[in-house]
């Protein structure tokens, strides 16, 4: 089990993790999200034991994560940390920079686990190309390939999805899902943990999400969890689509206002609906979404507010009229 206990890191005036404490238990996979400069790469590296905490601590099994300033060689065995940028060996093939990481291992067996890799990461049919000969997914997949390839206990991930287009992403969120189940077959089971800016892929395959502002961890939970329940407007902004609007203008949706007006509420676009009986508005905006619509609908000066419809008879400027699938709002803390 991975735990880190209070981690602090300031980089001169900038305090880029303040005070951030996870657990990942072996064969889970988490995901902490949060917006460009919320301090993700800074934590991967001092979960990497690749940089030095100011204060706090890593433990891998019970055991201390050095930072750098205590060994020889940065990092820790058991750790593997997949960067944005690869860090493939340019001149040698994908196979050849999966086997590299078995090195020490004997010919059958990296020859079998090299095969192992390729299958379960797709490459097989590029394995004798070199890493310029193979579209980014693909290097994706063989740095992946190339951190799991002696089992690590715990894999991380600096933004795995962000240079991907949309098929790609799926292939590699299909991945991590499969190789933190499939590596747990063996004796050893591998947790994984990424970092992202963008919470879709995160929603679907972590079991904890975990979401960074300003260097602090300021909601972990499941992702049903947070995606209903986001404790502030950042959390349920950066967890998906969402109308955040004040109590005060509840009576619109013919709801009674809160004690304080200016409480903020959250309304997923889910939880609205176009409905005969409710309240009017004039659409602004029609999105089309492949699977439905989304729709911007302003029903005050003040207020406009989005939500789902597999309608296609919809037209901007036109007036329609919205009513809640159910009263469960949710009250963020600011
Ligand atoms: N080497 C450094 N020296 C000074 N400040 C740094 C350094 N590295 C990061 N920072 C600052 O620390 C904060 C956190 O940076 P970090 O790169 O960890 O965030 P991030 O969430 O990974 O951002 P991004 O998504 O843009 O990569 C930012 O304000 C950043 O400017």
């Amino acid at each position: 089990m991975l735990i880190a206990t209070k981690l602090v890191k300031a980089y001169k005036t900038v305090l880029a993790v303040r005070n951030v404490s996870i657990s990942l238990e072996p064969g889970q996979i988490m995901a902490l999200v949060g917006a460009s400069g919320s301090g993700k790469s800074t934590l991967l590296n001092l979960l990497a034991g690749l940089a030095d905490a100011d204060t706090g601590e890593v433990r891998l099994k019970g055991e201390r994560v050095p930072g750098p300033s205590e060994v020889l060689v940065p990092g820790h065995k058991d750790i593997r940390l997949v960067h944005q940028e690869y860090q493939l060996m340019s001149n040698v093939s994908v196979r050849e920079n999966i086997a590299y990481a078995l090195r020490f291992f004997e010919k059958s067996y990296r020859d079998f686990r090299v095969n192992e890799l390729l299958k379960l990461c797709r490459l097989t049919d590029v394995q004798d190309r070199v890493p310029r000969q193979v579209s980014g997914g693909e290097k994706q997949r063989t740095a992946i390939a190339r951190a799991i390839a002696d089992k690590p206990a715990v894999l991380l991930l600096d933004e795995p999805f962000s240079h991907l287009d949309l098929p790609n992403r799926l292939i590699v969120r299909d991945l991590l899902f499969d190789l933190v189940r499939h590596e747990q077959i063996g004796s050893r089971a591998t947790s994984c943990l990424f970092v992202t800016h963008d919470a879709s892929e995160a929603l679907s395959i972590a079991d904890k999400i975990g979401i960074l502002r300003d260097g602090k961890l300021i909601q972990l939970g499941a992702p049903v969890e947070i995606y209903h329940r986001p404790v502030t407007a950042y959390a349920a902004r950066m967890t998906g689509l969402v109308n955040i609007l004040k109590a005060k203008y509840l009576p619109l949706l013919g709801l009674p206002e809160y004690d304080n007006p200016e409480t903020l509420i959250c309304l997923r676009p889910e939880q609205l609906k176009l409905d005969d009986t409710g309240t009017p508005g004039t659409v602004r905006a029609v999105y089309f979404k492949g699977s439905h619509y989304e729709l911007e609908v302003e029903v005050s000066r003040y207020v406009s507010l989005r939500l789902l419809t597999s309608r296609n008879d919809l037209q901007i400027g036109q007036v329609v009229r919205i009513g809640l699938r159910d009263n469960a709002l949710w009250q963020l803390k600011g």
